[in-house]
């Protein structure tokens, strides 16, 4: 049997989806060390906000034991500058995974991806800030118009979590078809409120108490806030416009429609927000009460249309009939309508948050890289 390519890993960031995809990749090496020809994804360097471990001399992390040892880790962080130096030292290619939501962190991928580190992350940072940093990163990557000595980026869980919305996205445009317009439900956290607080056919919780479920259930973005301001979902919007060919220039250069009540702007922590959040239920209940004396229902929604070039995001009224008024749990569902797919759009519906098919994403991503990385 051939040597096994190793493919060297820092996996930044674990929380809900970062865990899930290191256990991912704890099931896969295995099967992957048997494959023919052998692959050895090697994690070398584990982070989290306050604690780091990494293998001296690039060997493998044992990863039934790095998230416990992590945690009791007493050792200081060293700054992040050093571990990405670490990291570009590596005897082999190198994958960064940034499973945080970290800006300062986004900011580095062009200069990682220059230095041939390939990156996978559902951080939408990056892909949603001003335009000119997205501009950056694709003028670097390999998949890119960078270098082929390059790293290659892949961000499918940044819309839609492990759906294939990116993918699909690409793949209509590299085959030269049209899209039209893009519309749905693209946040995990809204879809779980609406269809819990508001679900077809009357009752429902109060609206705070589904916030702290969905946060519990780990759908929301680690300050929920991010997900009520609308801001989520208008970055979402903003990375599947500029993929469908159109220079949106960050997310806020649209309407964005908030659901944070004004009197809790100015709240200090997203702790403190969920604490006042159940004072502000009745506006909530009201909203509910006026769609149901028209037989409607609310649901939080996007649409991007292409020609016109007009993004939108906020809260609209459904028919109970209607197949966005049906969804259930955090389901996302994303309509692409295109010239090909004429008046019947192409539709992917499914979880569109949660650890484990948010990490599904991100391990594909990384199978996608290592597969490249082997051709060259
Ligand atoms: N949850 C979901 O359903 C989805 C999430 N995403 C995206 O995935 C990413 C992670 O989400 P999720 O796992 O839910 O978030 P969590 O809050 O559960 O985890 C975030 C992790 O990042 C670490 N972290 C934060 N800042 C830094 C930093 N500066 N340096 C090193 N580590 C840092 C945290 O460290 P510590 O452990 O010390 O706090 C934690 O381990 C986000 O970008 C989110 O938008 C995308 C699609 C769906
Ligand atoms: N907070 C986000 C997580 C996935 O992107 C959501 O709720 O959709
Ligand atoms: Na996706």
């Amino acid at each position: 049997m051939a040597q096994p390519q190793s493919i060297f890993i820092a996996v930044i960031g674990v929380g809900g989806v970062g865990k899930a995809f290191v256990t991912q990749v704890q099931h896969l090496q295995p099967r992957l060390r048997k494959a023919n020809p052998p692959l050895d994804l090697r994690l070398i360097l584990v982070r989290r906000s306050k604690q780091q471990i990494s293998s001296p001399k690039y060997d493998n992390l044992d990863l039934s034991k790095v998230l416990d040892e992590l945690s009791s880790s007493k050792d200081s962080l060293p700054p992040l500058k050093e571990s990405l130096e670490y990291l570009t030292k590596a005897p082999g290619r190198a994958v960064l995974v940034d499973n945080t939501s970290d800006p300062e962190l986004a900011s580095t991928y062009p200069d990682m991806l220059a230095k041939g580190i390939s990156i996978v992350t559902p951080n939408k940072k990056a892909f949603s800030d001003d335009l000119s940093l997205w501009q950056k990163i694709f003028s670097s990557a390999a998949n890119g118009t960078g270098s082929p000595k390059s790293g290659y980026v892949f961000h499918e869980s940044t819309v839609g979590a492990g759906l294939p919305v990116l993918s699909t996205l690409k793949e209509l445009v590299e085959t030269g078809d049209e899209v039209m317009k893009i519309e749905g439900v693209f946040s995990g956290t809204m879809s779980f409120l609406f269809n819990s607080f508001m679900p077809v056919g009357g009752g429902g919780g109060k609206f705070s108490a589904e916030v702290k479920k969905a946060k519990e259930l780990g759908y929301t973005e680690p300050d929920p806030r991010d997900d009520l301001n609308g801001l989520d979902v208008a970055r979402k919007l903003t990375i599947l416009a500029r993929l469908a060919g159109l220079e949106v220039q960050s997310p806020t250069a649209f309407l964005v429609e908030s659901l944070i009540p004004k009197e809790l702007e100015s709240c200090s922590s997203g702790d403190e927000f969920l604490d006042k959040l159940p004072g502000f239920d009745g506006q909530m209940d009201e909203l509910k009460s006026s769609a149901a004396k028209e037989g409607k229902v609310v649901r939080f929604v996007g649409s991007i249309d292409v020609p016109s070039k007009a993004v939108k995001v906020g809260l609209e009224k459904f028919d109970a009939s209607h197949p966005i008024a049906a969804l259930k749990g955090s389901d996302n569902i994303i309509n692409f309508y295109t010239k090909r797919y004429g008046s019947n759009p192409l539709i992917i519906q499914g979880a569109g948050a949660g650890a484990d098919v948010t990490a599904m994403g991100v391990t594909g991503d990384l199978l996608k890289v290592a597969a490249l990385l082997r051709q060259n």
